[in-house]
Order: structure tokens, then C-alpha cells, then sequence
């Protein structure tokens, strides 16, 4: 607890700026969230800080963060004299990964007065009433500015309404050792994305990366094949084939790809397929959609397929080879009802029924197995909400499930895989402002390179590649 407090302080006096003079009100419920909140304040009032505690449960609050307060001439205030409207600095230690249900209506009247007021908002380890497997919040939560959490980052802070509650995520190391990093909820890190992306060696040819095949854009909307082929060969650029009534426009785009206006069964050997993103949902689409779904070859279903999936799910549930689903929300209700608040369940509950891998879009991305384990996407902008950046994912993935056929990747890893390579490409191409989803395509290849270069868990580089 004093390695957290004693991050959680020095975040606090970087955020501020200074600790002598300013005003921190500290919101302290009854359990060790409060403690840290107590034991920081504490340090923070021995810089100088004024600092004033306002308990939530006065009996129950945390004894040696409150003693260690005291000492430091910290004082405690009631509830109505809470100081929010004139305080600098605001910690929110109400409640944190111990916490159930919404705020009861004390905490809820001060995480209100909080927002109403000055001060900067700092919620200790996680915002109060964001529910820290899920992001749900039933009812207020804390709206924090910054949040410093500790030892790892739980999938409250990233996932649904938690993530907007966050702000800004800082991470406190406090040598907790691996067993939380082996929680049924995962997050990759660059380096994990990296490691599982194989690079070509001396022994490779284009057939060995993987082929995949796209079925994707129609003559209403080429640009969907133009999108998803070109993010494809930008990933794995071994081989890559087209069919479908786009192939005018896509053979102009990509001279490279290997081009078909015939039905996927004309387009040659493969090794995974991506089918969907703007082919429509007219009888032959319906048709194709049904060809390859019949092959035992990985498949991502993406956006009009899951349309029509809806109609009929058992199209999925009788295949054996990975299957991929990529809806947003919308698309998901209509293949398994409303999202809810919970998206990891949401994700998860329509894996088990379908027996597939759900990829379910959003700010922060999930990906769910039939088995239940999950990962939640930890990169990404808002940037990314623009048309046809979900054909781009499209494409990224099917291109990793072509060479996962390969290397034996499971299909949830490389789902996981292609949604942190398309947030990362997401960062890169709005680092100068809004991005377009051609820009994702053209900027895979720098991605992918810098993802090789960031440090692994020993301090060095991932992944060199290619290999010699
Ligand atoms: N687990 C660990 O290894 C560590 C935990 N630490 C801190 O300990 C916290 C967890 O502490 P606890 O397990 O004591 O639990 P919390 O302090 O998160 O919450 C428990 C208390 O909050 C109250 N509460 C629960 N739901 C509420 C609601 N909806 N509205 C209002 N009050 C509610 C309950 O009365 C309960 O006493 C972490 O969030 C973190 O801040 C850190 O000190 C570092 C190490
Ligand atoms: N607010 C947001 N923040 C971050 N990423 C987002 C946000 N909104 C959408 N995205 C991402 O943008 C992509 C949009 O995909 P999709 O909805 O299929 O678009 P389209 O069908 O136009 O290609 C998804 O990868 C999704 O996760
Ligand atoms: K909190």
C-alpha cells in the first residue's frame, strides 16, 4: 500500500505542478481505496499540500492511512463542508476494485459536487462506480481526469463507460509479480503483438507467409475491396487474391493482388478468407457468403456478411475452421441481441453460442473466444471512427489468420493481434490530425516495423525481422 501511495502522490504532484499551498480534498470510503487515498494525501500534506479528508464511512475508514494523515495535519471535514468548490486537487478514493453495484447516493452527491467544482480530478487506482471487470457503470461514476492505477491495468479502465470515466491512465508498478498478468482478461502489449507476427526468413516465398483470399466491395461500393485487399497485402504482402465485382477497381489500386471478378471458387488456392465489408446483401452475395463459409478454411466475417448471418447463424455453428466475426454494435444486435452494458459478457456470450471468435468493434475493442478467454484492445483514437476503417481491420485480420493457418497462431490471438495493429496504425496516422482509412493502409508497414522495435520484457526489441 505505501508503494501505491506513495505513486499515487508523485503523479499527483507532477499533475499539479507544486504541493505547497494547494488545496486537496480527499473523497475516502471504507475500504484500502481509501487508504491509498488517505496515505498519499498524507505525503502530499507533508510537502505542504493542505489537505482536507472527507469520510464516507467515518468508523470504517482505513486506521493507519487516517493516522498517517493526522500526523501529517491533514483534517477531516464533513460531507457538507467538502471544500469541492474552492479545492485544487480532488483524489477519489471512494471505492475502488473492491466495489459493487453503483454509488450509493452519499458517493454519488460527492463525485457530482466534484465535477461541479475546480479542482483537477484524480481517481486512486479506479474511477468510483466504474465496475472493474466490465466497465459498466449502473447509475454515476467519477468522472476523472487522470486515474493512477496500480500494478495492472484492470479492464474496467479501457472497456465501455470505464474507459470515458478514466482520463488519462497512469501506472503505478508495484511489484505484483505475473500472477495478475495471467487474469482471464488479457491486454497485449506491443512487444506480444509483435512476437506473434512472424517475419519472412531465407527459407520463405510468397506462398509461405500465408495466402488469404478478400471477398469485399461490389460495383455500389468498390472502395470496400480497394480497402480491405490493400490492408491485407500492407500486412502480409506474400500473396494476395481477389473476387468479387470490385475487381476493376481493385486490380487498378493494387497491381499486386491476384484479381478475379469471378465467385471465390475462380480465385485459386487459400489459406484464410475475408468476406463482407460492402459486397451487399442481394441474393449473390447471400450465395457467396454460403461458398465460402462451406470451405474449411479460416474465415472473417465482416460487415454485410453479418447482416445476412443474421438470418441464418447456422452458417457459422456447423463450421469446424476458425471463424471470426468483426460486428460493431449495431451489427452484433442483430446477431445476438443488444451489447448492454457489458461488453466482455456481450463478447463472450455470443462466442459460446456460435462457437466462434467475436471481435466486437469500439473505442476499446474486445475479442472473445468460445472458450471465454478475452482481450481487451488497449490502443486506438477516435480518429479511427470514420468510414472504412473497419474494412481496413478486416483485411489486417484475415491476412494474420492466412498465415496463422501457418503458424499455428490460435484464431482469438490473431484477432487480438490485428485490433492492436490497427489501433497502433490508428495513433500513427492521426498524430497530424484527422486520418482517412487509406491512410491506415499506407501506414501498416511503419507500423509494423515500429512494433518490432519496441521493447520486449528483457529491454530489447521484440522482434528483429526479417530473419536472416
Ligand atoms: N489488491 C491489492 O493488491 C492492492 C490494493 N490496493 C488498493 O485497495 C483497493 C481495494 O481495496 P478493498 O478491497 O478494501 O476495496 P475498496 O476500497 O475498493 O472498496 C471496498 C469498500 O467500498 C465500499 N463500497 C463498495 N461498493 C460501493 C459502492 N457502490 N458505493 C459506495 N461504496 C461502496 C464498501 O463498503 C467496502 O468497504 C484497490 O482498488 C487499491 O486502491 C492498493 O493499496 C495496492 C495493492
Ligand atoms: N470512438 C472510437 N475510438 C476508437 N476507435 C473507434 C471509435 N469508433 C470506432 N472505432 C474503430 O473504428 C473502426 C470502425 O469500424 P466499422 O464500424 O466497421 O467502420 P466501417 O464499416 O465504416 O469500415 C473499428 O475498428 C472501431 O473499433
Ligand atoms: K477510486
Amino acid at each position: 500500500m505505501q508503494r501505491a501511495a506513495t505513486g499515487l502522490a508523485t503523479h499527483c504532484l507532477a499533475l499539479a505542478g507544486r504541493a505547497h499551498g494547494l488545496r486537496v480534498t480527499l473523497l475516502v470510503g471504507a475500504g484500502d481505496n481509501g487508504g491509498d487515498a488517505l496515505l498519499a494525501g498524507a505525503l502530499l500534506a507533508r510537502r505542504g499540500a493542505r489537505v482536507t479528508a472527507v469520510l464516507l464511512a467515518p468508523d470504517r475508514a482505513h486506521p493507519g492511512g487516517l493516522a498517517a494523515l493526522r500526523g501529517a495535519g491533514g483534517r477531516l471535514a464533513d460531507l457538507a463542508d467538502a471544500g469541492l468548490d474552492r479545492a485544487d486537487l480532488v483524489l477519489d478514493g471512494i471505492v475502488g476494485i473492491g466495489g459493487r453495484g453503483g454509488l450509493r447516493p452519499a458517493a454519488a452527491e460527492l463525485a457530482r459536487a466534484a465535477a461541479a467544482g475546480p479542482g483537477l480530478l484524480v481517481a486512486v487506482d479506479l474511477p468510483s462506480g466504474v465496475d472493474a471487470d466490465t466497465g459498466a457503470v449502473d447509475g454515476e461514476a467519477f468522472a476523472a481526469q487522470h486515474t493512477v492505477t496500480f500494478g495492472t491495468r484492470t479492464p474496467g479502465l479501457v472497456v465501455g463507460a470505464g474507459r470515458r470515466h478514466t482520463g488519462r491512465l497512469h501506472l503505478v508498478d508495484i511489484g505484483l509479480g505475473p500472477h495478475l498478468a495471467a487474469a482471464a482478461t488479457r491486454q497485449l502489449t506491443d512487444a506480444d503483438a509483435a512476437d506473434r507476427i512472424e517475419a519472412p526468413s531465407a527459407a520463405s516465398d510468397k506462398y509461405t507467409q500465408g495466402v488469404v483470399g478478400i471477398v469485399a466491395g461490389s460495383a455500389t461500393y468498390p472502395g470496400a475491396g480497394v480497402l480491405c485487399t490493400g490492408a491485407a497485402l500492407h500486412t502480409r504482402p506474400g500473396l494476395v487474391r481477389y473476387a468479387g465485382t470490385a475487381a476493376d477497381g481493385v486490380r487498378a489500386a493494387w497491381p499486386e493482388a491476384i484479381v478475379t471478378a469471378g465467385r471465390p471458387g475462380d480465385a485459386g488456392r487459400v489459406q484464410s478468407w475475408v468476406v463482407g465489408p460492402g459486397v451487399g446483401t442481394d441474393d449473390e452475395a447471400r450465395s457467396v457468403l454460403a461458398e465460402v463459409l462451406d470451405t474449411d478454411l479460416p474465415v472473417v466475417v465482416d460487415a454485410d456478411a453479418l447482416t445476412m448471418l443474421a438470418d441464418d447463424p447456422d452458417l457459422v455453428r456447423a463450421r469446424t475452421a476458425p471463424t471470426v466475426l468483426t460486428p460493431h454494435d449495431r451489427e452484433f444486435a442483430r446477431i445476438a441481441g443488444d451489447v448492454g452494458p457489458d461488453r466482455l459478457a456481450a463478447a463472450r456470450r455470443a462466442a459460446a453460442d456460435l462457437g466462434c471468435t467475436v471481435l466486437l468493434k469500439g473505442s476499446a475493442t474486445v475479442v472473445a473466444d468460445a472458450d471465454g478467454s478475452a482481450f481487451v484492445n488497449g490502443t486506438g483514437t477516435p480518429y479511427l471512427a470514420t468510414a472504412g476503417t473497419g474494412d481496413v481491420l478486416a483485411g489486417v485480420l484475415g491476412a494474420l489468420l492466412a498465415s496463422a493457418a501457418v503458424t499455428g497462431l490460435p484464431a482469438v490471438e490473431a484477432a487480438a493481434v490485428a485490433a492492436h495493429v490497427h489501433g497502433r496504425a490508428g495513433e500513427l496516422a492521426a498524430a497530424r490530425g484527422p486520418l482517412l482509412a487509406g491512410d491506415l493502409v499506407r501506414l501498416l508497414p511503419e507500423t509494423l516495423h515500429r512494433l518490432r522495435e519496441a521493447p520486449g520484457p528483457h529491454g530489447v526489441p521484440a522482434a528483429r525481422g526479417p530473419a536472416q
